[in-house]
């Protein structure tokens, strides 16, 4: 039986994300960096995966103006109360909508993969069950909840391994599985210059349209990143 699922993708207004990446970025990179990361993560479900409904949780008007522009739905948030409020308001609406499973993705994942993605829509899914896909760093960076709102959600420091033991606690199934391109999220310096070091050997463009000359420190080597014009 074909289970509907939805996509669910959190955003927070861009001038409050990256928080993490505060000094080494002002507040105007910061948000440049988190739309660019947001418009990448749309792009790719409109053109990697048109079949799939995608639906942007967010308080910020631009960001649904944005999602709609990509084809995706919009739930409104009244104010950000953090990620797990917004992924549990996205799970009452999704099953109220007749979704069998939510699959909630970051918008700051680096690359977002079809192959990666398929794997995890196509992984066997009794109900109820729960699949996660841990973050480098062991948050949560794809979670697919059968029903949508089966599960408390807990993103935050190491939640992949809180929704794992949710999980069990509940007696419910949950499998987890590691995905190289989707376990990398943009959150602190360290993945900044990953980001960046990856971009310029792949020769991909990062449309920025200003040099960033990103400080040295323990952190990160010195990186000259020159931006060309969005590709
Ligand atoms: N709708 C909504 N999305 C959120 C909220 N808080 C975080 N998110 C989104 O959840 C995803 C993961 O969030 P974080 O990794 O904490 O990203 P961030 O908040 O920009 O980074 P920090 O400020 O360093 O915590 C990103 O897509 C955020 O935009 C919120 O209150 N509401
Ligand atoms: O992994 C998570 O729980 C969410 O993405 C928030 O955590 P992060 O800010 O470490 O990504």
């Amino acid at each position: 039986m074909l289970m509907k699922t939805l996509v669910v993708i959190p955003v927070r207004d861009f001038a409050d994300a990256k928080s993490r990446l505060e000094p080494l970025l002002g507040a105007s990179r910061r948000a440049t960096l988190a739309r660019w990361l947001c418009e990448r993560t749309l792009t790719f479900f409109r053109d990697r995966m048109p079949e799939q409904d995608v639906l942007v949780v967010t308080a910020c008007d631009t960001i649904a103006q944005l999602a709609r522009s990509y084809g995706a739905a919009v739930l409104r948030e009244d104010c950000s109360r953090g990620m797990s409020a917004a992924a549990q308001l996205a799970a009452d609406w999704s099953s109220v909508q007749g979704y069998d499973s939510q699959l909630l993705i970051p918008a700051d994942i680096a690359q977002l993969d079809e192959a990666e993605l398929r794997i995890l829509l196509n992984h066997p899914r009794p109900v109820p069950s729960v699949l996660i896909s841990p973050a480098h760093d062991r948050g949560t960076n794809a979670l697919l909840t059968t029903p949508p709102n089966i599960l408390p959600f807990q993103f935050g420091l190491n939640s992949s391994d809180q929704h794992w033991h949710a999980a069990h606690r509940r007696g419910i199934t949950c499998s987890l599985i590691q995905l190289p391109k989707l376990s990398f999220d943009i959150d602190t310096p360290t993945d900044l210059s990953s980001l960046v070091s990856s971009s310029a050997s792949a020769s991909t463009c990062t449309p920025f349209d200003a040099r960033w000359d990103l400080p040295a420190g323990p952190a990160h080597r010195p990186i000259m990143v020159q931006e060309v014009p969005a590709c």
